[in-house]
């Protein structure tokens, strides 16, 4: 059981009240101009990462608060319970072990009495001889021929991260073997996938924890009658899909061999799934030993986050400055602003991991709490984000944290493109921390020759107050390890921030609402008669949907 602390009662809480005060009068450029270390004692590399936290709203006293608020808040004693499959996602009863699922250290990692690791090892075994054998043309459709795409069905967790990481690492793909990924049950998302297949060198992946998923399952049948209208044979099925899902029974319903079953655990969280079975398409997609250094770059997070002192442990200091800006600063909202083209839906991928983990409002003794938790996650690649909302980040009347990701080496090094992009990497922070002052906004004016009124009309809408935080993680190349290593990075941002809020991040009860009264709507959308049992909007809307359908 992990230890609940009421976060807004510790006295470190407290301290930093009064602290934000203070430092509020001051900006982090002044910040800069007052202490010549800053960079030095506000970054820290981790292998090819360097995390630059120095253009933040901080002092050496603020991290001494905030480190003091993590240990009020037993954040070491809960990092040793997640490590060791303690059962601290309590609401489920379940450990949270996606560690395991990466533990190449191969270490025990005990769950109710028993080593978990033969098991991950076991699954990983089986995801390399069959990654390996699509890969090679080994495998083949029924008719003969070698598999040229591979489909994975499923949404959320066993969606979103085989999505982002193909994507992050489409330059490692083997030519030839292509991947689509559908998530939505709106049937435009397959419909529009199998347009360009052909259903003899097709390979579906349904992909569910459960394998009761209301999407996941009607994409999945969806996907198989489209085959056997050409495949006739349902035996055929078995060379064609396979999944990947912790419900056996479900799977056999469904008529995929369990051979072609690829297990996982209750202790594995949708969100957190990458790492395991549910990752087979990567390990398709990008070859089982980019899978594997994919795994081994988050084995190492992992090992910092467990050994390192809270006070130079990556995730621990992106937790902690994100508390300070939610709750003290009253920050809604973090952006995620990768300057790399293939991380484009890494922010999205966070968006679920951040969102559907510490979006809760009830604390670990189920009291509701009295102060914010989870921010809103959100961010597009640079540069194209500052054509679009920088605007806001720059001169809004929110604040808004940002993280700036981009990697020394390009993947397609063509002419000057990756210096104006990194230029525009260091510009961006560097404006959001100066800004401009009036006083520089009326020189260049004058220099420009502008008329007298102009500059009195003008300057009040070219000033930027600045003093906007950004964190800068430069990484070397985005390479499998790499992208391992930053994924962790942040999960465990979002472990140690879910401990310091006293919530359980680890569930996530808030998408069941939803789900119950769809399936009880959709019973009603079977004949046109008129529904009354709602809401007056909702009993209107569904009745015009009924009209125009027609
Ligand atoms: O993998 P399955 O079981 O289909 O779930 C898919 C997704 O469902 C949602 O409702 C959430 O609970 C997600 O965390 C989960 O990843």
């Amino acid at each position: 059981m992990l230890t609940s602390v009421k976060f807004d009662q510790t006295k470190a809480f407290k301290k930093l009240k009064s602290h934000h005060k203070t430092i509020s009068k001051t900006t982090i450029k002044d910040l800069f101009s007052e202490d010549q270390k800053r960079f030095s004692k506000f970054s820290l590399k981790f292998q090819d990462i360097l995390l630059d936290y120095s253009k933040n709203n901080i002092n050496g006293r603020t991290m001494v608060y905030l480190n003091e608020l993590a240990e009020e808040c037993k954040l070491g004693e809960a990092i040793e319970k997640m490590f060791a499959g303690e059962g601290i996602n309590a609401t489920e009863g379940r450990a949270v072990l996606h560690t395991a699922l990466r533990n190449r250290s191969n270490t025990p990692v005990i769950v109710d009495g028993k080593d978990v690791m033969p098991d991950v090892n076991r699954v990983l075994a089986q995801m390399k001889a069959f990654s390996e054998s699509v890969r090679s043309g080994e495998w083949k459709g029924y008719t003969g021929k070698k598999i040229t795409d591979i489909v994975n069905i499923g949404i959320g967790g066993s969606d979103l991260g085989p999505v982002m990481v193909t994507e992050s690492l489409k330059p490692y793909a083997k030519k030839g073997l292509n991947v689509h990924f559908v998530s939505n049950v709106d049937g435009t998302h397959i419909a529009e996938t199998l347009k360009g297949l052909d259903p003899e060198t097709s390979l579906f992946m349904i992909a569910s924890k459960t394998f009761t998923t209301q999407e996941t399952m009607a994409n999945a049948h969806s996907a198989r009658n489209w085959f056997l209208e050409t495949a006739v044979d349902a035996e055929f099925v078995k060379k064609h899909f396979v999944a990947i899902s912790t419900n056996a029974k479900g799977v056999a319903e469904f008529g995929i061999d369990t051979q072609n079953m690829f297990e996982f655990w209750d202790w594995v969280g949708g969100r957190y799934s990458l790492w395991s079975a549910i990752g087979l398409s990567i390990a398709c997609y990008i070859g089982f030993a980019n899978f594997e250094a994919l795994l081994e770059g988050a084995h190492q997070m992992d090992l910092h986050f467990k050994n390192t002192p809270l006070k130079r442990n990556a995730p621990v200091i992106l937790g902690l400055l994100g508390i300070w800006y939610n709750n003290f600063f009253n920050a809604q909202s973090h952006a995620i602003l990768p300057y790399d083209q293939y991380m484009h839906r890494f922010a999205a991928y966070f968006q679920q991991g951040d969102m559907e983990s510490n979006g809760k409002s009830t604390d670990r003794n189920g009291d509701e709490v009295n102060y914010q938790t989870g921010p809103v996650i959100w961010g597009e690649p640079g540069t194209n984000g500052q054509h679009a909302f920088y605007q806001l980040i720059h001169q809004g009347t929110k604040l808004i944290p940002a993280d700036f990701i981009a990697p020394a080496v390009s993947q397609n090094p063509i002419g000057e493109h990756h210096k104006m992009l990194m230029s525009n990497f260091f510009a961006q922070t560097e404006a959001l921390m100066n800004g401009k002052t009036k006083e520089e906004v009326i020189a260049e004016f004058v220099k420009a020759g502008k008329s007298q009124g102009d500059i009195d009309f003008l300057t009040p809408f070219k000033v930027f107050k600045g003093n906007r935080p950004t964190n800068s993680i430069l990484v070397k190349k985005l390479n499998p390890k790499v992208l391992g290593s930053l994924v962790a990075m942040y999960e465990h941002k979002i472990f140690v921030q879910g401990i310091i809020w006293n919530i359980f991040s680890f569930d996530q009860w808030g998408v069941e609402l939803g789900k119950q009264l769809a399936n009880k709507i959709y019973p009603e959308l079977q004949d046109d008669s008129e529904v009354t049992s709602h809401d007056v909007s909702t009993n209107n809307l569904i009745n015009t949907y009924k009209k125009w359908r027609k």
